[in-house]
């Protein structure tokens, strides 16, 4: 080209073109403030997407936009996008939002605004942006949203799987990160309004047990856990059969053997908070039905010692006494009837516990079946127990201990709670000591027991009729159900000469 052109050449064509281009300059500026004028504003916008739409190149991508908000709520998709994409950051993402509040665990990590990800699902790419803009109208603050974009042709994909595959995995990762909450009435509230559920206050709940530290029959325990799971994965079948989707239990058995100790272990490994329901604390059906409605889905609705709440009820819950008037407006086919109707099946995923220590004073329509789904027994320590505790509380991890053989007979000959255990493994760190410990307790206990057996007897040597009615009344213990319990009764009622003989002690 320089050979072609002189010096003087070239700077004149550039003049030319300074100047034709300095002349169209102005003229567009013209047009342009005559445009801004003369033609509206709304017709302007419409007529720039319109020219825009004629000379962008077709773009093969679709893009969503997730804004932040649905009107005055918070959009569901935004939310679970925002957790998801905190498990999709790549190290190539240069800014990152870190945040933390007083009560969380962890951090909370979320990209930035301009940021973006990149995800794949099956065979589509797909790109995450964040995207921040001022609000249109004066003083509405930072507008927040994603814009996903992937190929037009995975449309279809992206809506009907991908997405709702978004929001299971964010409602996981929330699920990870929960605090786990303790609902009572007789709580103080909570600073945080967040936790204020009608009449409810919250704690965080951050009791250690867990199905791991609960010494019970294994077989029973892997029940637990399977009924649990089933439950939770039964969502379209609970719809199907036209079920409220909630699950009741009834725990019994002797103080100190690890009832409550279960429920934080159920919580724990659903995740679920516990509603702790003091039925002093309500005063009458309908204050029930309101507290009952202020508690949340994914919850397990906890009502301690019911045997004990006769004086709440106003009249005994076992079966004597029924007509005795109330002394308070709540009844127990109040609790019976807002467990079974309205709140149930307002809420999804709940869990009903009940606890006593004597299911043999429950009333009936407690016990029928449906109303309450499993009745499990925490029993008295099983040398299974036993080891589990020794090996949480001592380590003691080898099943030939010097100290288990005599434990193990001493448990079999005497009934010590899974709570005593712990109390007497507790006491010292040295395995051996501690052992030492525990035979001694049980070795008390056991002549303790024999003492007042003996005493039962008036004292002198157990005759045989006796000793066979204990036999039957500690075997009439361990059986499982009330049904079994009634049918041996009436047999071995025919079959010994009853009347003097101490199963009429024995009140079913
Ligand atoms: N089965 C168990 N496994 C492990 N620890 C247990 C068990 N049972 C009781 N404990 C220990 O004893 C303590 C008291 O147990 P927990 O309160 O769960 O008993 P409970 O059956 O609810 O008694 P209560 O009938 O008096 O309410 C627990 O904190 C725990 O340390
Ligand atoms: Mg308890």
């Amino acid at each position: 080209m320089a050979s072609m052109f002189s010096s003087s050449e070239i700077s004149k064509t550039t003049s030319t073109l300074f100047s034709a281009y300095a002349s169209f300059a102005g003229s567009m500026m013209l047009v342009r403030s005559m445009a801004n004028e003369l033609i509206p504003h709304q017709l302007r916008s419409y007529l720039f997407t319109t020219l825009r739409y004629f000379f962008t190149p077709l773009s093969p991508n679709l893009t969503l936009a997730i804004d932040e908000k649905c009107g005055m709520t918070k959009n569901q998709v935004y939310e679970a996008a925002e957790l998801y994409l905190s498990t999709k950051i790549s190290p190539k993402t240069e800014r990152l939002n870190v945040s933390k509040t007083r009560k969380q665990k962890h951090f909370t990590i979320a990209i930035e605004k301009g940021e973006t990800v990149v995800d794949q699902f099956e065979d589509v790419k797909l790109t995450w942006r964040l995207v921040c803009t001022e609000g249109q109208k004066p003083h509405s603050g930072e507008k927040r949203l994603f814009e996903l974009s992937f190929n037009k042709k995975h449309r279809e994909k992206v809506l009907g799987f991908y997405l709702p595959y978004v929001l299971v995995k964010a409602e996981e990762i929330r699920n990870q990160d929960r605090m786990i909450k303790l609902y009572s009435r007789q709580c103080p509230f909570s600073d945080d309004d967040h936790d204020r559920r009608g009449s409810w206050g919250s704690i965080i709940l951050e009791h250690p047990a867990t199905f791991d530290t609960l010494a019970m029959d294994p077989d029973l325990k892997k029940m637990i856990i399977d009924d649990l799971e089933r439950f939770l994965r039964r969502k379209e079948f609970y719809k199907k059969v036209g079920k409220a989707w909630k699950r009741g239990y009834l725990l019994f058995g002797p103080p100190g053997t690890g009832k409550s100790s279960l429920v934080a272990a159920m919580a724990n490994y659903l995740k679920f908070d516990i509603y702790d329901l003091g039925l002093s604390s309500v005063r009458s059906d309908a204050e029930l039905r309101r507290t009952l409605l202020s508690t949340s889905n994914r919850s397990i609705l906890l009502i301690e010692d019911i045997d004990c709440s006769s004086e709440v009820l106003g009249r005994q819950i076992g079966k004597k006494n029924k007509q005795e008037p109330a002394k308070s407006g709540l009844t127990l086919s109040g609790i019976l009837n807002c467990i079974d109707g309205l709140w149930s099946s307002c809420g999804d995923e709940r869990i009903i516990v009940f606890t006593t220590n004597y299911k043999d004073r429950l009333d009936p329509a407690l016990l029928r079946p449906g109303r309450m789904d499993m009745h499990i027994h925490m029993s008295y320590c099983t040398t299974d127990g036993f080891r589990l505790l020794a090996s949480n509380y001592l380590d003691i991890s080898s099943k030939h201990n010097p100290f288990f053989g005599e434990i193990d007979g001493l448990l079999k000959s005497t009934e010590a709670t899974p709570a005593e255990l712990a109390e007497e493994l507790m006491k010292t760190d040295d395995a051996d000591f501690a052992l030492q410990g525990l035979v001694s307790f049980l070795k008390r206990k056991r002549d303790e027991d024999n003492e007042t057996k003996n005493k039962a007897t008036d004292g002198g040597e157990v005759p045989p009729s006796i000793r066979r009615l204990n036999d039957i009344v500690s075997r009439i213990k361990r059986l499982k159900t009330d049904g079994d319990k009634r049918k041996i009764m009436t047999t071995k009622r025919k079959r010994m000469a009853n009347g003097r003989s101490g199963l009429r002690r024995i009140q079913y």
